[in-house]
């Protein structure tokens, strides 16, 4: 198997010399935002069914991290409890592993990025991997979602986190307004922000996501 991002290299190298390989492809990256609770994670599982793609949750794979006891645990889980952000280093390099293991080349990463920080780390790694394409995402989702709403869903999430407590929710939405919603913003401003109206039924929220990537399906069916 050719991983994604040598297939992309010489994708690039064959284009320039006027031949397309078929079954190597581009990579095709969704940031996937919006407060806690929002409901990125179940929309997330629904746009893997329909559209195939690899799903990267920021979290679950910090969760994941605290659960392997490995070094960055213990730290880990202080800042989650905390409701505040890991450093961007910790987190990129998880996301990195997981890009390249997969045999996916669509990625919706769920959570990511949180900060401004956050974005420049990852533009950092994208722009070596991929310096001739560039270092944007292909598309951002942001579930827009009132607080109110947001927080009757964490308390009955019922998952057993650590940070699904009333105490940690009111950082984390301090956290969320202050930092996360220059990055929305951001994008906003660079014409990739795609905006769901993340209130009523998990199927009526579907419809506004779908037709966003049902767009990106018929242009990668036109041109090849
Ligand atoms: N449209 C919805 N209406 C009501 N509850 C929802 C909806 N979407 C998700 N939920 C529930 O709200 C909680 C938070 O959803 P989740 O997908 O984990 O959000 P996020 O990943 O943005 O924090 C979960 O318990 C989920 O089952
Ligand atoms: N990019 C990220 C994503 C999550 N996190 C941490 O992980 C916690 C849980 O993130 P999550 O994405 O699973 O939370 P939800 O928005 O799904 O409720 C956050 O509150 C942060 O403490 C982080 O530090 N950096
Ligand atoms: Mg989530």
């Amino acid at each position: 198997r050719l991983n994604t991002w040598e297939s992309l290299t010489t994708g690039i190298a064959q284009q320039a010399k006027g031949v397309i390989a078929p079954k190597e492809k581009t990579p095709f990256i969704t940031f996937v935002l919006g407060g806690p609770g929002s409901g990125k994670g179940t929309q997330c599982i629904k746009i893997v069914e329909t559209f195939g793609f690899a799903h990267l949750s920021a979290g679950d794979l910090l969760r994941r991290e605290i659960a392997s006891k490995s070094a960055d645990g213990a730290m880990i889980l202080n800042t989650i409890k905390e409701g505040k952000i890991v450093p961007s280093q910790v987190t990129v390099k998880l996301i990195q592993k997981e890009m390249e293991l997969s045999d996916n080349h669509k990625f919706l990463i769920d959570g990511f990025p949180r900060t401004e920080e956050n974005r420049v780390s990852f533009e950092q790694i994208l722009s070596e991997w991929q310096s001739q394409i560039g270092v944007e995402p292909n598309v951002v989702l942001f579930f827009d979602c009132p607080e109110e709403e947001m927080v009757k869903r964490v308390l009955n999430r019922n998952e057993g986190r650590v940070d699904d407590n009333l105490e940690t929710i009111k950082k984390r939405l301090t956290v969320f307004q202050a930092l996360s919603l220059p990055v929305i913003n951001y994008y906003s401003e660079k014409g990739k922000l795609y905006t769901i109206k993340a209130i009523g039924t998990e199927d009526e929220i579907f419809e506004q996501v779908r037709p966003i990537f049902a767009a990106f399906e018929v242009c990668s069916q036109t041109v090849g």
